[in-house]
């Protein structure tokens, strides 16, 4: 077991009172797992990560992370980790190259091998011609890349990455993905936060959710899709007055459930919604009922979140939109 956590709880002590960040929060994190922590803004994230890596100490509770207890080898946990903190660690006026191998060296990297590593990682993550520039005159999206070098360049068993791909555009973020795969193939474990569901849906193979400084829910997030009663299926009809009669039919269909109507769209949810609308569509054109279009959505892990916490990730003001969820078109 690459992380085993137990009762974590973490409080700060402010002038207004006091913080409860992380409430009791048990995980076990796998060797060679892409471990994806989600919620929204406040949930705990960073503050479980940050315990996780060292950085602070837990108010109660104990972990074993990368081999070694938290409390009583804090140092062995270091040696062992990568962590990549939201802000990065890098200097503005440090040339990016030097910020690399010296950090390496932190780490007992030997020089010649911390520079080969670094500028073999920039090739990697697309900084090339960057090695002897100044961090400043990065822009933001190299800088982030930047930070994940360095947290990569001491080749650590276990990477902590805090939101990696925030502020990345589309191509950055599908190759830091591509590389994140590529070094679980190549044996490490990493445990990232996230507020994006097609990040995590993407990317990791179990996913734990936190809201509220406890974990709501965890598993694939094949399985924790499953736990949203079933696929959203749309009717939009050619006359909004037949809504009615088709929301008659609809109530009637066996496990249909959270049946809307919102003008001339009927909504409602149903396991396995894809095998159920031929036999739908043949009653309700029976009817003499004209259809505009149907669409199937596959439940997505904001559907997941929604019904664990009664709130949508999306409601985040920072989060930016969703890419297109899984959508059949029929008629
Ligand atoms: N040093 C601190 N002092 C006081 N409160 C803190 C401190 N660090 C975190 N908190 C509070 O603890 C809670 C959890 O914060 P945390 O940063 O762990 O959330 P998060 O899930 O990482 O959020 P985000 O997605 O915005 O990064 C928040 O209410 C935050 O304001």
């Amino acid at each position: 077991m690459m992380i085993e956590a137990r009762g974590l709880v973490r409080t700060f002590k402010t002038r207004k009172g006091t913080v409860e960040a992380v409430q009791g929060v048990d995980l076990q994190v796998t060797d060679g797992e892409i471990v994806g922590f989600l919620g929204p803004n406040g949930a705990g994230k960073t503050t479980t990560m940050r315990m996780l890596a060292t950085l602070i100490q837990p108010t109660s509770g104990s972990a074993t992370v990368a081999g070694c207890d938290l409390a009583k080898d804090p140092v062995g946990v270091r040696r062992r980790i990568g962590y990549v903190p939201q802000g990065g660690s890098t200097l503005p006026e440090a040339i990016a190259g030097d910020e690399v191998v010296d950090h390496a060296r932190l780490y007992g990297v030997d020089k010649r091998k911390a520079t080969a590593d670094g500028q073999r990682l920039f090739e990697e993550l697309d900084l090339p011609g960057l090695w002897r520039r100044q961090c400043k005159t990065l822009s933001g999206g190299q800088r982030r890349r930047l930070d994940i070098v360095m947290g990569l360049v001491h080749d650590p068993k276990l990477i902590f990455l805090d939101e990696p791909t925030t502020g990345l555009d589309p191509q950055a973020r599908a190759n830091l993905w591509e590389h994140i795969r590529g070094l679980r193939r190549r044996g490490a474990t990493i445990f990232l936060t996230t507020h994006y569901l097609d990040e995590a849906d993407a990317l990791c193979d179990r996913i734990l959710v936190i809201d509220h400084g406890k974990i709501v829910a965890s598993g694939t997030p094949e399985e924790l899709k499953q736990q949203v009663s079933g696929d959203g299926v749309r009717l939009r009809l050619a006359d909004p007055a037949q809504a009615p009669t088709v929301t008659k039919v609809v109530e009637e269909l066996p496990g249909a459930v959270e049946v809307e109507t919102d003008g001339d769209v009927v909504g409602f949810r149903i396991p396995k919604g894809g095998a159920i609308l031929p036999g739908l569509l043949r009653q309700i054109d029976a009817q003499g009922i004209e259809l505009e279009g149907v669409e199937v959505h596959r439940p997505t892990l904001d559907d997941v979140f929604l019904t664990m916490t009664g709130r949508s990730l999306r409601d985040d003001s920072d989060a930016k939109p969703q890419n297109e969820t899984e959508k059949e078109t029929v008629a």
